[in-house]
């Protein structure tokens, strides 16, 4: 059977459609990504509260000649769907497929590049302005959501951008979600007024309050103290943003199409910041999805009957974090959890129950979770702050000014280390080895299983200074011999079997890696030397030396970027001390890395055992050994 969808093929084709097919065009879309997302996985909960917004948005504005900007770009499914690639959907997060975030070079119709959140105000202030000095003419529209309005760029674009003489609109779509509940005053203040009926009579209530008291003579005090309560009705709202300087319009409703479309021509028609409130509601059309917003919010293939999860159940390297802080949160008084907005993908969750006066959610807000931290330190408090690694890069100056230079003792959960995979370029953490290890004072370890994990977490909470732990995304590496494992001592890796001519030192996870490498190799009568770093900063200079001195090929293995990595670190040490070993690191490009399964991405760029195993083959081959010794200075 045909469907309206089945027509839609670019933006221009909804215009012909009456209000009745938008609805029933709606609901198609709902369907459509259910059945797809249910089969790949997908951010689907924001993308089904977005539906109508998303219909009226391209029936109001011309696009690709009106640019919209999606904020974080998670929620950017129905626009793809309506923009011609609706095709490639059975593709999404997949390598070589459709990307989960706006991306330009899929579409003319994707503005700007997302992934991070709080960043769509000022990129749409800045094309508004270049548009304007050029003298062209069209539409910018930011949307962002209510949990990415908790992110202190969002505030620096408003104050920037509403000052009147630039044309722009914010929509913001308040489902009083960000993954799991909205933190702070402001969701709170939004979620206060309801109709855009009860501001406008709240309003014209003042007016006429104002306008009577002399003649009904009523006592001043009550007067003002109505006028009190009905002023806290315009502040939740639209005063807010018109004294920063936009228009306010709504709130609206967000499952209202034709509602929508008058209020973005209404903002169409104005010449100056409009800011248009949305009320949304999170998963909405898929029970499922509207009971557990948060469960749905970036899910894995499911059925969609039950809204069961499809595949095994696995423990999590943020699962074993937060079990373990619980155990350490009940030894240590004084141990708090920071989260910005991720307390389940985090671990925290079961720690948010146990202890909820001792985890802060502060919102999408990594850099104020960062100094926030360093205040809690400096108060005497032991803080972990638990943030994946992508997003940590935007506090970097809060982890030097604020952390490092005071030294205080900060412990830094830093998840989704190395390749996360579907989210791609955005959100891969490959760079924090590179943005980290040049800070004075900053220690940073790499658990390469369960049992290390827990040592390093133990080691970091008694740790006097700030320290990191880097941890990947995915299930946890559980080591087949759980044998006896030296204590962690600052800045000192180990060797953990001995062998001849060619050393492997692997960051983290990595380790596994040479294992295998090294079993593979073991058949053709190879056998290295294994070690494990443990601590990438400070860099261990005894272990290094010892490698150096009775190898003639040492291989360091990271799941980082080349530049600034671990290996770069212990080539140039070693460079300066003109041992005969040479030094191969094996770590990712220098460049920005696509989505695709963690593991196939990994093998993809040599990071793997086969890889290993042949670079030490390929060495021996060479047959140019200097048997180990120092070379003459
Ligand atoms: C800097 C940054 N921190 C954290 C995230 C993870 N993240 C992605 S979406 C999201 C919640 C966004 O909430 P909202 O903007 O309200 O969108 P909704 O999903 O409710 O539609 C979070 C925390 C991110 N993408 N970027
Ligand atoms: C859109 C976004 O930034 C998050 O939803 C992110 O995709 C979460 O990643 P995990 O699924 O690895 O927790
Ligand atoms: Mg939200």
């Amino acid at each position: 059977m045909n469907t309206l969808l089945d027509a839609i093929h670019d933006p221009s084709d909804l215009r012909g459609l009456s209000d009745q097919e938008m609805d029933v065009l709606a609901e198609e879309i709902r369907q459509f990504l259910l059945e797809n997302v249910s089969q790949t996985g997908g951010h689907l909960s924001s993308n089904l509260g977005v539906v109508e917004l998303t219909l009226a948005l391209h029936k109001t504005f011309s696009s690709p000649k009106d640019k919209i900007i999606w904020d974080v770009g998670h929620q950017s499914y129905v626009h793809k769907i309506l923009t011609g690639r609706k095709d490639k959907f059975p593709s999404l997060r997949k390598e070589d497929g459709l990307s989960g975030f706006p991306k330009e070079e899929e579409s003319p119709h994707d503005a700007f590049n997302t992934g991070h959140a709080s960043t769509s105000i000022s990129a749409a202030y800045g094309l508004a302005k270049a548009r304007d000095l050029q003298h062209e003419e069209y539409e910018v529209i930011a949307v962002i959501g209510d949990g990415s309005l908790t992110g202190g760029m969002a505030y620096e674009a408003l104050n920037n951008a509403g000052k009147g003489e630039t044309k722009l609109i914010v929509i913001l779509n308040d489902n009083q979600m960000s993954i799991s509940s909205n933190v702070g005053i402001l969701p709170y203040r939004l979620s206060q007024i309801r109709t855009r009926h009860l501001y406008l009579e709240t309003k014209e209530g003042i007016r006429k309050g104002l306008a009577k008291i002399p003649k009904i003579g009523i006592p001043i005090s009550n007067w003002i103290r109505r006028v009190k309560r009905r002023m806290k009705y315009m502040l939740v709202s639209g005063v807010l943003f018109e004294e920063l300087g936009f228009v306010y319009l709504g709130p609206v409703d967000g499952h209202n199409c034709k509602e929508l479309q008058k209020v973005f021509q209404q903002a169409r028609n104005l010449d100056e910041p409009v800011l248009i409130h949305v009320r949304t509601v999170k998963g909405k059309g898929y029970e499922p999805a509207e009971e557990n917003a948060t469960r749905f919010h970036g899910v894995p293939s499911f059925d969609i009957e039950s809204g069961n999860i499809v595949g095994s159940v696995f423990e999590s390297w943020s699962e074993v974090l937060g079990r373990n802080l619980v155990r350490l949160a009940r030894k240590y008084d004084n141990l708090v959890a920071i989260t910005a907005a991720m307390v389940q993908n985090t671990g925290l969750e079961e720690f948010s129950h146990i202890f909820p006066d001792r985890v802060f959610d502060v919102g999408i807000a990594e850099e104020h979770a960062v100094t926030f931290a360093a205040g809690l330190a400096k108060g005497g408090l032991k803080p972990v702050v638990a943030i994946y690694s992508s997003f940590l890069q935007r506090a970097y100056d809060q982890i030097l000014h604020d952390v490092c230079l005071q030294n205080l003792p900060v412990v830094f959960a830093i998840d989704r280390s190395g390749i996360v995979g579907e989210d791609g370029e955005t959100h891969q953490g490959i760079y924090d080895i590179a943005y980290l290890s040049h800070i004075p004072g900053m220690t940073i370890m790499a658990p390469s299983c369960r049992l290390e994990m827990v040592a390093m977490l133990e080691y970091a909470v008694s740790y006097p200074g700030p320290i990191a732990l880097r941890y990947p995304k995915g299930r946890v590496y559980i080591a087949p011999s759980e044998e006896r494992r030296p204590p962690i001592v600052q800045g000192r890796g180990y060797i953990y079997k001995r062998g001849a001519r060619v050393a492997i030192l692997t960051v983290g996870v990595c380790r596994s890696m040479a294992e295998k490498a090294a079993k593979l190799l073991k058949q053709e009568g190879i056998s290295p030397t294994l070690a494990d770093a443990r601590f990438i900063a400070p860099i261990d200079e005894t272990l290094l030396e010892e490698l150096a001195s009775e190898h003639d090929l040492l291989v360091t293995v990271e799941d980082h970027i080349h530049t600034g990595g671990f290996g770069m670190q212990v080539a140039a040490f070693l460079s300066a001390r003109k041992y005969p070993c040479e030094v191969q690191t094996m770590a990712l490009p220098d460049k920005f890395i696509e989505q695709g399964t963690r593991e196939s991405l990994l093998t993809n760029y040599g990071l793997c055992p086969d890889a290993i195993a042949e670079r030490v083959r390929k060495f021996l081959a060479r047959g140019e050994h200097n048997g180990g010794k120092k070379r003459e200075a």
